[in-house]
């Protein structure tokens, strides 16, 4: 099968701060990601996981457009992403809802955006509510739902205007254990539902292994593709309790000790950096 999304050797280079420019004896850019070479094949759930500061939010940034590679280039459907656009839903880690309108307005919006009339826009944002879980919450503002309602919205509303792919930035980082494992398997069965091709970013191994087909293994900056990890599981979305697989725990260990050395030098790069800041 052909690619959906196939990132080719993708650089990426930011400005050094003035400080880490004398550090590192007049450099000026520091690199982020270095030679990403990945397929995305169409309808599959790819989940990308590594250490704190090794480009994962770059990566994503690439791939929504929102910011361009330094090198490389990032395909969709055969076509290089120049920017931002509605065939990429994006659900961030904080809600991102606009606290002005309702969930249904907010579900609504990217259908506006793409000029779909009232009536139509009503039914499928009721539609998306549904399969969301959220029937009944229609007129419910942000503030007046849980962080587990506002990310079912936030997902709701990325899959409304019906987007090739969706990217996940870390969405179910700042809820509570419980909500978080609920909103896997919700989301599991949503992707089922869909048959969306998913890129998802992660810190946890636990939701790489339960949630991805594959699982792309980054190294400490400068970001790259360490190796890329099949997880075999037939029925992804069946009622056992795959966290307690032998085989679930196997992979999970897999992907532990290929991260455990890039999770190590990612906390020396961290520290070293809190030195130069205080030093300098
Ligand atoms: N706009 C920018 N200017 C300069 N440096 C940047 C910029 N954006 C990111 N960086 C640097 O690039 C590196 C990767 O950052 P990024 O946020 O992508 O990592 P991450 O893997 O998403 O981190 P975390 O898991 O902590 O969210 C970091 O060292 C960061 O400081």
């Amino acid at each position: 099968m052909s690619a959906k999304i196939s990132i080719q050797h993708v650089h990426k280079s930011f400005q050094a701060k003035r400080k880490i420019v004398d550090m590192q004896k007049g450099q000026q850019r520091v690199s982020a990601l270095e030679d990403i070479h990945l397929e995305v094949k169409d309808g599959e759930f790819m989940v990308i996981v590594g250490p704190s500061g090794c480009g994962k939010s770059t990566l994503l940034d690439l791939l929504a457009g929102l910011t361009k590679p330094s090198g490389g280039q990032i395909v969709l459907d055969g076509k290089p992403i120049d920017g931002p656009n509605l065939e990429r839903g994006i659900v961030f880690q904080q809600y991102a809802l606009f606290p002005w309108r309702t969930a249904l307005a907010n579900v609504e919006f990217g259908l506006e955006a793409k000029g779909v009339g009232r009536k139509e826009r009503r039914t499928v944002a009721r539609e998306y509510i549904d399969l969301v879980g959220l029937t009944g919450f229609e007129h419910r503002y942000p503030h007046e739902l849980s962080g587990g309602m506002k990310q079912r919205i936030a997902i709701a509303r990325s899959l409304a205007y019906n987007p090739e792919v969706l990217l996940m930035d870390e969405p179910f980082a700042a809820l509570d254990a419980q909500t978080r494992e609920t909103l896997q398997s919700e989301l599991l069965r949503i992707w089922e539902a869909t048959k969306k091709t998913i890129i998802f970013i992660t810190h946890g191994i636990e939701e790489a292994v339960y949630l991805g087909q594959r699982v792309a293994v980054m190294t400490s900056r400068p970001g790259r593709i360490k190796q890329v990890v099949e997880i075999p599981f037939r029925a992804r979305t069946s009622e056992e309790d795959l966290r307690a697989n032998p085989e679930f725990v196997r992979l999970r260990h897999e992907i532990w000790e290929l991260l455990k050395d890039e999770v190590h030098r990612a906390q020396e790069q961290e520290k070293e950096k809190s030195l130069q800041s205080r030093n300098g």
